[in-house]
C-alpha cells in the first residue's frame, strides 16, 4: 500500500513544465477519474493543449444511470477530476469547491465524447475553471460546467489517509 506520505512526494514532483500537447500525469495510480490501477475508475487520458487540457473519453456499462445513458453522478465525477489536471498548468495544489454542470443532452455509453477545460480567471486562492464535452463524431455539446477550485496547502491532504490494496503503481 502506497503511503500518504510517498503519494504527496510523487504528487508535488508532477507540478512541473508540461510541453505543449504532452500527456499529463494521473492524481495518483487509485484515483477514481485516472488511475490506472482503479477497477471502477474512468482512466482518463489527459493532454495539455495551450493553456488549457484536453481528453477523449467513453462511458460504459459501469456508469449506466437511464439505459443506455451514463449517470449524471460518473458525468460530474469525470469533469471534477478533469479539472485536477488543470492544476498541472498552476503553482499547487488545489480542491473543488464549487461545482455546476449543464446536461445539455445526454451522455450516451459507448459514444466518443472530448472534453476540454480552461481557466478563466485566477483571484489569490480562488481559480475559476470551465469546461465543456461535445460528441467527437457530432461536435454536439452535451454537458458545459464552471468550477471554483481553492488553493490548499499539504495539509489539507494529510485529513485522509490510504485505504486498500489498489493504491500502488506509477501514476501514470
Ligand atoms: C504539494 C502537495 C501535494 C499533495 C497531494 C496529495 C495527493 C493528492 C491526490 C489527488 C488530488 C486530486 C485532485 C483532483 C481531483 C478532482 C478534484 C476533487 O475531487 S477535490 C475533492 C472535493 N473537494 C473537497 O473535498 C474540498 C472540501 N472543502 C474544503 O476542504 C474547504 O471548503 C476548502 C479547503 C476548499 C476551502 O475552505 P477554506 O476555509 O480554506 O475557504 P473559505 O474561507 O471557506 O473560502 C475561501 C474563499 O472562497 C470564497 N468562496 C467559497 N465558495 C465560493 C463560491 N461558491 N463562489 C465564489 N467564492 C466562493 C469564499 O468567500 C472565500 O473568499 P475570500 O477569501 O473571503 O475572498
Amino acid at each position: 500500500m502506497t503511503s500518504l506520505e510517498d503519494l504527496i512526494s510523487t504528487w508535488a514532483a508532477k507540478f512541473r513544465t508540461h510541453p505543449d500537447g504532452s500527456r499529463l500525469p494521473a492524481h495518483h495510480a487509485a484515483c477514481l477519474g485516472c488511475g490506472e490501477n482503479n477497477p471502477h475508475g474512468h482512466h482518463l487520458r489527459v493532454h495539455r493543449e495551450g493553456d488549457g487540457v484536453v481528453a477523449r473519453h467513453t462511458f460504459d456499462e459501469r456508469h449506466v444511470g437511464a439505459p443506455g445513458i451514463a449517470h449524471g453522478g460518473a458525468v460530474a465525477a469525470v469533469v471534477d477530476d478533469f479539472y485536477g489536471f488543470l492544476l498541472y498548468l498552476t503553482d499547487g495544489p488545489a480542491v473543488t469547491r464549487n461545482l455546476v454542470l449543464d446536461y445539455l443532452a445526454p451522455v450516451l455509453l459507448g459514444v466518443e465524447y472530448e472534453l476540454r477545460a480552461n481557466i478563466t480567471r485566477t483571484e489569490g486562492r480562488k481559480l475559476f475553471v470551465e469546461a465543456t464535452m461535445s460528441e467527437v463524431a457530432t461536435s454536439r455539446r452535451v454537458v458545459c460546467s464552471t468550477a471554483l477550485f481553492l488553493k490548499v496547502d499539504v495539509g489539507h491532504f494529510l485529513q485522509g489517509e490510504p485505504t486498500g490494496s489498489f493504491g500502488q503503481g506509477s501514476g501514470q
